[in-house]
């Protein structure tokens, strides 16, 4: 019995196979009839043997052979006319081999058609996946999964899919030949079948496991290798080149393990099949040449066998590879399978589209990411359109949650949280988005020029405005001092720019959708105070968007409007700065070290024996806002 798995596996590959099936139905069709003609190749040089060369008579071939031969002109004619006769096996060759092209051909396109189709709707269901679903998932797995388990189903497809449709036409149809040929000769060559059959699946459910051990551990040699790609500044930067090597190598040699082992288990399996079939092989030529020299049965007859035991024991020893690749396309089929079966963001019926003017109120709000973990708790602040609201907290407070909850990246399990009077979780998500500007914590530049990224954002965006939008982020100067200015190509992750640069290209990227609502989550914290400054202005003197700003540096949060300092996931003082410097609490103590250190580096750097520059100073390594990180932190 097929389990319930398996079943969905294989109705999804009928699925995928959607818009394809008449061209492999095409080539299950051309590979039948490639192996018909194959077939009667034997059968004329039987009647050649027996009743031409032979004195058997015509009576006893084959109706449609005895047919052939009398509209030829009859024995007398072809006895005298072989060439007739071989010109018949060589026509009957090329057709056997026109239709092997054409399954070949058909089994290919087919194939390469339906791993498009998988390829595309995989990547379409995963950029419809939960925000959470990326945070938490293995980029490498996800990439083997889109590239080479499409590539193992397409494989499958293209060889093996329709090596079934030979054997089965092979069982219809030479099996009953055969026993209307000769009985005991028809017996004798299927004598040892069963038992290659039987080994082939034995080896299947085998090689199977192997297969998905192989497999996993390919995933995990990709996944090792991204990350380090990715992360391979973090890794010179810490030295921890060795380490790297040493984890690549633990599970580059896992994958060579396995896939050693899966070679030798193929290699069995050939050495083993090889000798049943030549078994099998030799049982027909001793038991045929014995009946033959007997005259039990004809020498045309012998040679048809011959023949024939090649033409079933290729199909059955293929079944074990079929059936392999089967197995692995399976595997393939449930990995795939397991990226769409995730649900995407669900798309609420009746989901409202109202205008958005960026009024808020978070009414006793509580999130936790994970059941049982509370992240935010009991959050309770109102701010009016165009507000600037400033958001401080220590490492972990649940300060990128609570701006996350604005987008709808996340929803809220408890309270309430109103935009412009409407529920937050009645609002379509993508509505909502359209109207957010997120700068994330690390911002991502894809490799392109600056001008398509931050184009990326809007895609009509004229050059004028993304000048402008550059300015506003103090990026306009710096990329025109590039050789190629905005045409610049930024590489992977935008690594021939600074932190700081990168943060205001992104910044720069937001700007341009002219959003009513933005978010920034520390997105100044890589750029000097003075830059953060001028930034800070020029949205504010040109935007009327309620902002959001989350930062460990008290100046950029001083002149908000509203200030709400994070503790825990919870929302421990609110208030403008005035306010809260008056206050006992956190942010004052961060407010005095922060002032301290500040006066501290500014009489420092009056000392005319030290150093003009700031960089010199180190003034990057011990910026009030780290400190503020470890004072947070304790
Ligand atoms: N996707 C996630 N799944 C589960 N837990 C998460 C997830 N993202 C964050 N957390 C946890 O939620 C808590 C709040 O994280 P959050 O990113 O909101 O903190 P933060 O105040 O922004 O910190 P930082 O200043 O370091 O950016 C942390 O304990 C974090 O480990």
């Amino acid at each position: 019995m097929i389990k319930k798995g398996r079943l969905q596996q294989v109705t999804l590959l009928w699925d995928f196979m959607r818009g394809n099936r008449v061209l492999y139905a095409g080539s299950i069709a051309a590979i039948g009839l490639a192996t018909g003609f194959g077939l009667l190749a034997p059968l004329v040089l039987r009647a050649t043997i027996d009743s031409i060369i032979g004195d058997k008579p015509l009576s006893e071939t084959l109706i449609w052979l005895r047919r052939l031969i009398e509209s030829a002109g009859g024995k007398e004619v072809l006895v005298r006319n072989l060439w007739m006769c071989s010109l018949t096996v060589i026509a009957l060759a090329i057709a056997e081999g026109v239709f092997q092209y054409l399954k070949g051909r058909w089994s290919a396109i087919a194939a390469e058609s339906t791993a498009q189709h998988i390829r595309d709707r995989v990547y379409d269901h995963l950029q419809h996946l939960h925000y959470n679903y990326h945070v938490n998932a293995e980029t490498g797995d996800l990439i083997q999964r889109c590239t080479s388990d499409v590539d193992t189903i397409r494989q499958f497809l293209a060889v093996q899919f329709v090596e079934v449709g030979r054997a089965l036409f092979i069982i219809v149809t030479v099996i009953p030949l055969m026993f209307a040929l000769d009985q005991r000769m028809a017996l004798v060559t299927m004598a040892i079948i069963p038992i290659i059959f039987g080994f082939a699946y034995l080896f299947f459910l085998k090689v199977q496991k192997v297969f998905q051990a192989s497999d996993e551990a390919e995933g995990r040699m990709s996944t090792v290798l991204q990350e380090n790609l990715s992360g391979v500044r973090v890794v010179r930067a810490f030295t921890r080149q060795v380490y790297e090597i040493e984890k690549f190598d633990q599970t580059n040699q896992d994958y060579r393990d396995t896939t050693y082992r899966l070679i030798r288990l193929l290699a069995v399996y050939w050495l083993v099949s090889a000798f049943l079939g030549m078994t099998q092989f030799g049982i027909v030529l001793i038991c045929g040449a014995y009946w033959a020299a007997k005259g039990l049965i004809s020498l045309g007859t012998l040679v048809v066998f011959i023949a024939y035991v090649d033409q079933i024991i290729r199909p059955v020893r293929q079944m074990g590879r079929v059936l392999t690749d089967m197995g692995k396309a399976l595997v393939a089929l449930k990995r795939i399978q397991e990226i769409l079966a995730e649900p995407t963001e669900s798309v609420e019926q009746a989901q409202t589209k109202p205008p958005i003017h960026g009024n808020l109120e978070f009414r006793n709000v509580s999130f936790e990411y994970e059941p049982g973990k509370p992240v935010l708790q009991d959050i309770s602040f109102r701010i009016q359109s165009g507000q600037t609201v400033a958001i401080l907290g220590p490492t972990g407070s649940g300060k990128t949650a609570l701006v996350h909850l604005l987008a709808r990246l996340y929803d809220y399990q408890q309270g309430s949280i109103t935009l412009d009077g409407v529920e937050l979780k009645e609002i379509d998500k993508h509505w909502l988005r359209k109207h957010v500007g997120l700068v994330l914590q690390e911002p991502f530049l894809f490799s392109k020029t600056v001008k398509e990224n931050i184009r990326l954002a809007r895609n009509n965006t004229q050059d004028a405005e993304i000048f402008d939008a550059a300015r506003m982020a103090s990026l306009h100067e710096v990329i025109l001092q590039f050789e190629q200015g905005y045409e610049t190509a930024v590489g992977e992750k935008g690594v021939t720019l600074s932190g700081g640069q990168k943060q205001r290209m992104a910044i720069a990227r937001t700007l341009i959708r002219h959003c009513p609502i933005l978010i920034f989550d520390d997105s100044l914290s890589a750029v000097d105070t003075e830059t953060d400054a001028v930034i800070r202005h020029a949205i504010r003197s040109r935007n009327y968007a309620t902002t959001f700003m989350i930062s460990h540096r008290i100046a950029t949060l001083a002149e908000a409007d509203l200030i709400l300092v994070l503790d825990g996931g919870r929302l421990v003082q609110a208030g403008s700065h005035a306010e809260l410097i008056r206050q006992e609490g956190l942010y004052r103590r961060i407010w005095t070290i922060q002032s301290e250190l500040e006066d501290e580096l500014t009489q420092e750097m009056a000392l005319p024996e030290h150093p003009q520059n700031v960089e010199d100073l180190g003034v990057r390594f011990y910026t009030p806002e780290s400190l503020h990180r470890q004072h947070c932190e304790v």
